[in-house]
């Protein structure tokens, strides 16, 4: 490749590096696996437990207001939201992931803040137990480890 200059943030944490975790509690039995499993990835990647504070939240559309809270207070480098939504008999499935998702990601371009989008939003609930820790993975670990990435890099800018 030509001699550019490539930005890229490592996986290392950088020292004091905060964290806060949001987690909503609708299908709590999925979403404590993926706050283990963020809380296990930053701590594997040297965030200390003391830097790490997780918020619980009654449902993923509690998370956005949440979050803007959090990544406005500067008192954490990234924020990692962790939720599961699994579609019912209703469009409400259809209303809950837009607006989380569009909530989260406008929390991160006004703030500055990363904030990694964590939420599942399944079909079934065999699609969350696959993301939350079984055959695909799980998906807050891997926004841990997106979350320290993230803030490595928006350093370098
Ligand atoms: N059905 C799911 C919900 N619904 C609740 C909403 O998130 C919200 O708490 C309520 O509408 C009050 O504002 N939440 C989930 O996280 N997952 C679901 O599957
Ligand atoms: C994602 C939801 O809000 C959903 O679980 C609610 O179920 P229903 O659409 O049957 O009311």
């Amino acid at each position: 490749m030509r001699d550019v200059n490539v930005l890229e943030g490592n996986v290392v944490a950088k020292e004091g590096m905060k964290v806060g975790i949001i987690a909503s509690r609708f299908n709590e039995i999925i979403v404590s696996k993926l706050l283990g499993g963020a809380i296990d990835g930053l701590v594997r990647h040297g965030v200390e437990d003391r830097n790490i504070t997780a918020a619980w939240v009654p449902g993923a559309f509690e998370i956005p207001v949440t979050a803007a809270k959090m990544a406005g207070s500067g008192k954490y480098d990234a924020v990692i939201c962790v939720g599961a939504v699994i579609r019912g008999d209703t469009s409400h499935y259809d209303y809950v992931c837009s607006e989380v998702s569009k909530g989260v990601a406008q929390v991160g371009m006004s703030t500055g803040v990363p904030v990694l989008f964590g939420v599942i939003t399944t079909e079934n609930i065999e699609q969350a137990i696959a993301r939350a820790g079984s055959k695909a993975g799980n998906k807050g670990y891997d926004c841990a480890l997106s979350a320290i990435e993230m803030v490595n890099l928006l350093e370098q800018m």
